[in-house]
């Protein structure tokens, strides 16, 4: 009967902010007459983030998940009040502006929080080609707000002020609408196409090789690839199992246009609070040992690995640069650490700063994303060589999402170690750091000890 206690769950929480929302109403401020939206939220214990999901992807009511390993917080937004998508460069700002929009249109109680969850592609795209039906980036005004950890909760529900019944719960029981089939058919379509052969993707890290012993401008430059299998385990299943085995790691769900894209990362882009600013440098890899003592030996082997050392430290120097215009009081320590997750351990150096006067979460997000973990370096001729020489679309693979709160703080994640679901199939990334003395058949390894994660908790062994 677990099902049905969750079920009623969430609509009674929706039916108690309604509720609340209806008592508001008598009692308006005349400022907030002319909102077009109104929030309220209530406390409370026990939440039940695992029943939730599952029964959120029973429903047709499209949801996104995030969960910040850093505050130990989980973020639900559910249903869709309104949307924005925007391609182009110009993507963070715009939904910074658009959020700021929103909410100058929505009236609350003054402890009333707000949040959203946006995600972001890879990189703006240049033609119109791959990954139909998701934008370059785009956010969600929900329904349904739920955060907390594992013992409370605060819920926020958003109304319609002309109509402030909730529109949720007669979408409950919904099938998915056939017409998302269409483009979900196209997208594995377009998967089917874009999955290499090992001697095809080894053929590219080769030609990137030698591209980078020619001594032109490119240092670096990380290829990818993607894997596509068919799967009876759904995605809720698969994230369960996903925070059992890396509880430490960024968690998000995604749903758009029926379909879910899914992740466990271990890398952060940035976190924004107030002036405080904190990014993750994370580059080089090794595969974890059998025992400990091997394990120890293989992380003290990469800590010494000058390939994977070049690497890390090239993305270091890229952040201090980076972040040197839109912050200051930077702290970076000398020597990486070891990040270990349960599948591999990387290389790995916390950077923190405060934010200059003036500086916004979009410029933060605008100045790192992509990173030169996820693009190559320079970051810019890197991206020239992914578009030209990478023969399908990264999408969403490597791009970033997590939440923005009303004040403008943050925490976003790069969405590595990641997959999308698409009706019983799941399209798995991963991807690799090439310099100019990396070993194709070494880096191909190291992209399937990095579809792991995801493999293993869809049941593909
Ligand atoms: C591009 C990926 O990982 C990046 C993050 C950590 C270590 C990496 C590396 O050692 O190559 C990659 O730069 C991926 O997981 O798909």
């Amino acid at each position: 009967m677990a099902d049905v206690r969750s079920t009623l769950n969430l609509l009674r929480i929706l039916e108690q902010l309604s509720h609340l929302v209806l008592q508001l109403q008598t009692s308006l401020p005349d400022e907030a007459r002319s909102k077009r939206w109104l929030a309220v939220s209530l406390d409370s214990s026990e939440p039940d983030w695992r029943e939730w999901i599952l029964q959120l992807e029973q429903s047709a009511i499209e949801y996104r998940y995030f969960y910040d390993p850093v505050l130990k917080r989980h973020f639900l937004s559910v249903g869709s009040l309104k949307e924005f998508a925007i391609c182009g460069e110009n993507r963070f700002h715009a939904v910074e502006q658009e959020w700021q929009r929103w909410l100058r249109d929505i009236w609350r109680p003054s402890n009333c929080p707000l949040f959203v969850l946006p995600g972001f592609s890879f990189a703006p795209r240049h033609e119109s080609k791959g990954w139909v039906g998701w934008p370059d980036a785009q956010l969600v005004l929900p329904q349904l707000l739920l955060m907390g950890n594992e013992t409370s909760f605060t819920a926020v529900g958003l109304f319609e002020q002309q109509q402030p019944n909730f529109v949720l719960s007669g979408y409950w029981h919904k099938k998915p609408v056939e017409e998302q089939r269409l483009t979900v058919d196209a997208l594995l379509e377009e998967f089917r196409n874009s999955v290499e052969s090992k001697n095809a993707w080894e053929r590219r890290v080769l030609h990137a090789t030698e591209i980078l012993k020619s001594h032109g401008d490119l240092e670096k430059v990380v290829l990818a690839r993607l894997s596509l299998h068919a799967t009876e385990t759904l995605p809720s299943t698969a994230w369960k199992l996903l925070q059992k085995e890396y509880p430490d790691n960024f968690h998000f769900i995604f749903q758009h246009q029926g379909m879910t894209w899914l992740g466990a990362s271990p890398e952060r882009l940035l976190t924004v609070m107030g002036n405080r600013f904190y990014a993750d440098a994370l580059a080089g890899t090794e595969r974890r040992g059998r025992t400990d003592k091997e394990d120890k030996a293989m992380g003290q082997a990469l800590l010494k690995s000058r390939k994977n050392r070049q690497e890390h430290v090239a993305v270091v120097h890229y952040l201090q640069e980076k972040i040197q215009h839109i912050c200051h009081h930077i702290q970076i320590p000398d020597l990486p650490i070891l990040k270990k997750l349960a599948n591999v351990q990387h290389l790995y150096t916390p950077v923190t700063a405060e934010l200059l006067d003036g500086v916004s979460l979009a410029d933060a997000l605008k100045t790192l994303h992509p990173t030169p973990a996820v693009a190559g370096l320079p970051v810019s001729d890197a991206l020239a060589y992914i578009r030209q020489e990478e023969p399908w679309a990264r999408g969403w693979y490597a791009g970033t999402l997590g939440w923005m709160d009303s004040e403008g703080n943050g925490s976003f994640a790069v969405a590595l170690r990641s997959g999308l679901y698409l009706h019983r199939f799941i399209a798995v990334f991963a991807g690799a750091g090439i310099m100019s003395d990396s070993l194709p058949e070494e880096e191909w390894k190291e992209t399937e000890m990095k579809m792991l994660p995801i493999r293993r908790a869809f049941g593909i062994f």
